[in-house]
């Protein structure tokens, strides 16, 4: 009899993929693809969602395929926050998709944050005024495409973010719905009440019939087509890659923390059943809904992680494989003065600088490409540095260690590294796809493989523990450095 198998697509930011997982949790077949992305002005960033879903189609069939066993539900895991706008009865995108890097919003983040909008947005959604989250593009979207305002206006038109968009088409146009923790990102949803919020929608001027219904993270979100599986398949769980990994890194207590180390890095401490405010440029964000209940977490988002080696690899054409960085650093003895502020897009959290531009600083002719290398995978842990100190002035974290994973998480000089810069015990699990493992959990749990989160934690396995091993002194003056090279990329010029 053939085995039973759960399928999980990761819709990322430079790829999609769909997995494979036995009922062990273990993954079996991966099938990836790189897709285009278009940068049609500075600091604008889009995806053909026509792309998105070509690949989404053709990845799950031949990880289906290539596997053999009988699929038994669909977990959907995204990058989060970029934008989809479609008509109800073509399924046609009216616009690409805006991608969460993408900086168009910044002007009217900052006017609406001068006209004194930014407590209520923090208070409502746990998210602040920048053009990261949904909701100003989306705007963008309705004021600057013709035609699309009145569209919406007539109830013709939805909006998504790319788990709804997948969603709607998988099921063949039924259904119109997103998670929570999706929903989370948007700016438009109150994480206390896990309802859409009348007042963002207002500030931001969009009509509440573009909205999709929002639902738990494991539950039935509705089945494929016949024609994708050969078969009606159900879709059982959904979540932003980020939640996703919260739930595939078995991060279910509070005080837990996970690292996800993909395009960009994500942060996420789990606060439990209390929604906590930071006050060090934190966000406050919905980690899982289950059976009704939030579960929230503290997040620190840093924009460029993997891409800044992938642009060592595609635009300086300083590497052949971002695996080569691991060499080039590891034969240097130190970074000789070289640092990378990677804020091709901005800054995220805790400095929340859209206008920044990157920088490498503190070029002597001593330097050499492996200095570049390694001052890109340095910039990494800095900034994942600076998201931990952010956590425990906000009271919210203790020393315990931290689990990390995705692409980068490969890297073991770059695993040593982060932990001799946060001087805490860096936890690497046997899968580092953990995104695409939570989204199959959500799932699995909807059709009754796993009863809960404790099913899920049994089935986590550690690869390798990496311990600090650098002196307080060397620590402080390498962050010293750092801070020096972020003060001299920051668009805000000191007094
Ligand atoms: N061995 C490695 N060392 C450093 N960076 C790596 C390594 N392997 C992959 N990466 C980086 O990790 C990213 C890919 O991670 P992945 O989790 O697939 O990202 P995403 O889901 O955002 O597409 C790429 O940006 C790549 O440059
Ligand atoms: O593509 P990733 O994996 O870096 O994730 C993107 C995030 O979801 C953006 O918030």
């Amino acid at each position: 009899m053939n085995e039973t198998i759960i399928l999980a697509i990761d819709q990322g930011t430079t790829s999609t993929r769909s997995m494979t997982f036995g009922t062990d949790g273990v993954p079996r077949q991966t099938v990836r693809r790189e897709f285009a992305q278009h940068y049609p002005q500075s600091g604008w960033v889009e995806h053909d969602p026509e792309d998105i879903w070509r690949d989404t189609v053709a990845t799950l069939k031949e990880a289906a395929e290539a596997d053999g066993g009988t699929v038994a539900a669909i977990g959907i895991t995204n990058q989060r926050e970029t934008v989809v706008v479609w008509d109800r009865k073509t399924g046609k995108p009216v616009h690409n998709a805006i991608v969460w890097q993408d900086r168009r919003t910044a002007k009217l983040c900052a006017q609406l944050k001068a006209d004194g909008n930014e407590p209520l947005v923090r208070e409502r959604t746990g998210l602040i005024l920048d053009p990261y989250f949904s909701g100003t593009k989306l705007k963008w979207i309705l004021d600057e495409v013709e035609g699309v305002r009145a569209r919406a206006e007539r109830g013709e038109l939805a909006f998504g973010t790319i788990d709804s968009f997948l969603l709607w088409r998988l099921t063949g146009g039924k259904v119109h719905a997103t998670d929570a923790s999706n929903a989370s990102r948007t700016l438009l949803f109150d994480i206390h009440k896990g309802a859409w919020d009348q007042d963002m929608l207002r500030m931001l001027d969009i009509p509440e019939s573009l909205l999709p219904e929002v639902k738990d993270n494991s539950t039935n979100f509705g089945e494929t087509t016949a024609d994708l599986l050969g078969k009606p398949v159900p879709i059982g769980g959904m979540a932003g890659d980020q939640q996703a990994a919260v739930v595939g890194q078995a991060c279910f207590q509070r005080g837990d923390a996970k690292s996800t180390y993909g395009t960009g890095c994500f942060v996420l401490l789990n606060t439990g059943e209390e929604a906590v405010t930071s006050k060090n440029g934190m966000l406050t964000t919905i980690a899982y809904q289950l059976d009704g209940k939030i579960t929230y977490a503290l997040e620190g988002s840093i924009f460029v992680a993997g891409a800044a080696v992938k642009w060592l690899r595609d635009g300086l054409g300083l590497i052949n494989r971002a695996a080569d960085t691991h060499d080039m650093s590891t034969k240097l003895d130190g970074n000789g003065g070289v640092y990378m502020v990677p804020a091709f897009v901005g800054l995220g959290a805790p400095h929340w600088d859209p206008d920044a531009r990157a920088s490498i600083t503190g070029l002597t002719f001593a330097a050499t490409g492996s200095h570049i290398a390694r001052a890109a995978l340095e910039s990494v842990a800095y900034q994942t540095a600076d998201l931990m100190n952010a956590m425990v002035a906000d009271g919210a974290r203790d020393a315990r260690q931290i689990r990390v994973d995705g692409g980068m998480a490969a890297n073991d000089w770059f695993c040593q590294f982060l932990a001799d810069m946060l001087d805490t015990d860096v936890v690497r699990p046997a899968n580092i796809e953990t995104t695409a493992a939570g989204a199959a959990f959500l799932a699995g749990m909807a059709v009754g493989i796993w009863n809960g989160p404790d099913d899920i934690a049994a089935t986590w396995k550690e690869d390798r523990i990496f311990t600090p091993a650098m002196t307080r002194d060397a620590r402080s003056s390498l962050m010293e450095g750092w801070q020096d090279a972020v003060d001299r990329t920051s668009s805000r010029k000191k007094p």
